[in-house]
């Protein structure tokens, strides 16, 4: 239904009003938007595809709802119109007229949809603003399709299981002798034909499992291949297969002929391991230029040692080259030690996995003959993003019988930071001169304005090779750009399209939000909490209310609501520069006095005068915020209080320039938004917490589950609905890569572009992007990248 009372007042969702969609969204979920029939609450769906509609929150229609069709309804709004008592003036001039909107309350004409490119813009663009991003002149509008309800997944992979191959596809299974090159773009069939081929090698050659290697990119990956693989052969074969991730397969191989060197408890394998580790080894003792770095500092550098590793270039070859920057020099110093502490406490890390199984094999030629003798025949997916260990140890295995089929894109080349190079894949047909190569260019994953769109997208890389693209499928599919006010409502609006969708025969498993960095996620997640969606969330990082800053934020809350909350006072200790041993003092002082323990804080004998004047301060700070609504306390607490001014002292003296603090800060502030009060939002939090848990650690994980993941995680994999969040400049593309090219470099824009593209290419049906106008609590551009997309 398009109407609804608010505090008893007429409301009424028409584009004009549709600005007021998030204020509407929050009264809703406080109970005071009501159905104007049977008074019950009623919630707001505004997702991204349809209209926004209000909807009863017990799930159940109301019988007398369509009593009062919204054209009725428009003489009542009209009548109060005059006393609607709006937060904002803009929302005045929403309330619309009834004589001259003839549309009030009926589905918004079909034709009103604008295309930019390839992309829809709903008309319904203008929720909770009227701003567009500069986007090319829109072309004429088309008409929305309605959805249909969906096939099961079962349905559609035995659709696909029996659809015929392509003949180069046919040409890419039968190819099996010698080395061979596979160049493919997104969605072409690269896994389907690694599958049939390794099948077509089991079944018609008579080659045994255990004599092919199927190497993939990622652990998800090979999981799929494993699926795919187990649909068609006998258990017991799929399992004899070598498949998995090359870590996976040169660990295993690590295992089994030196276990104890190689044992998991000494793997390091977090970067604050390795700090850690260097800094208790004693290695650093003589070398002060190192011990005076950083933490930032020192984990850039094992960054650039890590990526020396993936190049295989070792210590002793590391110095010697000529350093680009002052971190690479103290990587060059730092090198040298860092392998000796490893050695010296036994431990080792992820790249030592490649370059140690690479030696053990190389040094011992009987172990690989063995290993030659036994594997006939190598597949490698995701050629692009191999990297010179992986492939030096890759030529080794498959010496003599270069039964080497490798298959790539090179447009999907996405971890050039760990030292992934796509030139492998365009040079290696100068490494084996006798490889076929052979060319896949239909896609068959994704309809064709997503197809067309990955291209407009794409073609603006310099360095590729290029390719004709075609879609397979004739469908037209949906690809939809959308902007929200911020984050908030940008996750509630993918949410409730979601949730849409669901009720439409789609499943949530053939969902999945794409994010480029890690801060985009959390959002979507409480709104899934919330909305009582299960989702896989690969987890990258610390939970957002666990990261440190957060926490102090909120045990400030919480010291706001009770000044007697020891637990609170006792955590926030570091940013109101006092020492835990003053702990004992403070806790042992109120028992004495029987005061609440913050009033103790300002009367502490062994205070400066400054000291207690700020602390003086803080007591009345958060004494003035217990019955603030929390965004407006937690300003209050980062200016007047100075925590900003703290956490912006630590990072200086800890982290890099780039102030994640600060973003995480304003995170906090756009969450305490949607509630009214401290005891409400931290309410809200415990409980998120609790619930991201529970969905976090949930095993077996269910197949009804909204994908919730990094694009990088998400290459290789495919879903019938994507949604991009955050399509604006600094997050895709990143800041990192924009100061990269302000220095003139071009490369990490390419490799944005391409991370892009991979994120596009996974969808099938249905691309939603999302504009948020402001993140972070700062304004917002959109994305380079969009408007290249329409092109
Ligand atoms: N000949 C074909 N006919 C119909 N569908 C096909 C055919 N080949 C592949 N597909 C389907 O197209 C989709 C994409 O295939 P696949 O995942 O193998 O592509 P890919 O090249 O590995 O993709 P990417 O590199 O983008 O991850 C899958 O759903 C697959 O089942």
């Amino acid at each position: 239904m398009k109407h609804a009372l608010l505090d008893n007042q007429p409301i009424l969702l028409l584009p004009e009003t549709y600005n007021r969609i998030p204020h509407w969204r929050f009264v809703a979920r406080q109970g005071k938007v009501t159905c104007p029939a049977c008074a019950s609450p009623l919630t707001l769906i505004a997702g991204i595809s349809f209209e926004p509609y209000f909807t009863h929150r017990s799930g159940i229609d109301c019988p007398a709802e369509d009593e009062l069709t919204a054209v009725e309804w428009m003489p009542a709004l009209a009548e109060t119109a005059a006393t609607l008592a709006f937060d904002e003036p803009a929302a005045e001039a929403a309330v619309p007229s009834p004589s001259n909107d003839s549309s009030a309350g009926t589905e918004q004409p079909e034709d009103e949809d604008t295309m930019i490119g390839s992309f829809r813009m709903p008309k319904k663009r203008a929720i909770g603003g009227s701003v567009t991003p500069p986007l090319p002149a829109p072309k004429p509008a088309i008409f929305r399709k309605k959805l249909t309800p969906k096939k099961t997944i079962q349905h559609i992979v035995e659709e696909r299981q029996n659809t015929p191959l392509h003949p180069n596809q046919e040409r890419a299974v039968h190819t099996t002798d010698g080395p061979l090159l596979i160049l493919a773009g997104a969605g072409s069939g690269k896994t389907r034909v690694m599958t049939s081929r390794t099948v077509h090698l089991i079944q018609q050659t008579g080659v045994e499992p255990r004599q092919i290697m199927v190497v993939t990119f990622t652990t998800k990956a090979a999981e799929e291949i494993r699926q795919r693989i187990a649909r068609e052969l006998p258990a017991r074969q799929a399992r004899e297969l070598v498949a998995g991730t090359f870590h996976s397969i040169f660990y295993r191989m690590l295992l089994h002929h030196q276990p104890e060197r190689w044992d998991q408890q000494r793997l390091l394998k977090k970067e604050w391991h390795k700090w850690r580790m260097l800094r208790e080894s004693g290695v650093l003792i003589g070398h002060d230029e190192l011990l005076a770095l950083k933490e930032n500092e020192m984990l850039e550098a094992l960054g650039i040692i890590s990526r020396w590793k993936n190049e295989y270039i070792l210590p002793q070859e590391a110095l010697y080259r000529e350093a680009a920057n002052d971190t690479e020099r103290k990587a060059q110093q730092l090198y040298p030690l860092y392998e000796s502490a490893k050695q010296k406490l036994g431990w080792f890390d992820f790249d030592d996995m490649l370059i140690g199984c690479y030696e053990m094999v190389k040094e011992n030629p009987a172990l690989l003959q063995r290993y030659q003798e036994r594997i006939t025949h190598i597949m490698i997916d995701e050629f692009q993003d191999i990297n010179r260990i992986q492939y030096e140890m890759v030529k080794l295995l498959a010496t003599p019988h270069n039964n080497l089929c490798v298959i790539g894109d090179d447009d999907q080349s996405i971890y050039g930071f760990r030292g992934s190079d796509p030139h492998y894949i365009l040079g290696f047909t100068k490494d084996y001169p006798q490889a076929k190569t052979i060319t896949l260019e239909v896609n068959y994953r994704s309809h064709t304005s997503i197809v067309s769109l990955s291209y407009s997208l794409i073609g603006n890389n310099r360095s590729r090779w290029e390719k004709e693209c075609r879609s397979f499928h004739h469908e037209e599919g949906e690809t939809y750009l959308f902007e929200a006010d911020d984050e908030e409502e940008q996750a509630s609006r993918i949410v409730d399209e979601i949730a849409h969708r669901h009720k439409q025969g789609v499943s949530h498993g053939d969902c999945a939000i794409l994010f480029r960095t890690n801060e985009s996620a959390r959002p979507i997640l409480e709104r899934l909490s919330e909305a009582g969606i299960a989702f896989h969330y690969a987890q990258e990082e610390d939970s957002f209310y666990q990261r440190q800053t957060v926490r102090w934020t909120i045990h400030y809350l919480r010291l706001a609501i009770n000044p007697d909350d020891t637990d609170a006072l006792k955590e926030i200790l570091p940013t109101l520069y006092l020492s835990s041993e003053l702990w004992n003092v403070v806790r042992s002082q109120a028992i004495l006095e029987d005061v609440p323990i913050l009033h103790v804080l300002p009367q502490l004998p062994q205070l400066k005068p400054f000291q207690r004047k700020h602390l003086q301060l803080i007591k009345e700070i958060l004494e003035a915020c217990r019955h603030s609504p929390p965004a407006q306390a937690l300003e209050l607490i980062y200016e007047d209080g100075k925590l900003r001014d703290y956490l912006k002292k630590r990072a200086k003296e800890r982290e890099n320039g780039r102030e994640r603090w600060s973003d995480e800060l304003q995170q906090i502030v756009s969450a305490a938004k949607r509630h009214a009060t401290i005891p409400d939002f931290l309410r809200y939090i415990d409980q998120m917490s609790q619930q991201e848990k529970e969905w976090r650690t949930q095993r077996p994980l269910p197949d009804e589950a909204v994908h919730v993941l990094s694009i990088h995680r998400a290459k290789g994999l495919e879903y019938d609905h994507v949604f991009l969040p955050d399509l604006v400049e600094g997050a895709l593309p990143h800041e990192f890569t924009l100061d990269e090219l302000r220095k003139g470099g071009h490369a990490a824009l390419e490799e944005e572009r391409r991370l892009l593209y991979v994120a596009i290419t996974r969808a099938r049906l249905s691309l939603s992007v999302g504009i948020p106008r402001e993140r972070f609590g700062r304004k917002t551009r959109p994305s380079r990248f969009i408007a290249e997309m329409g092109r």
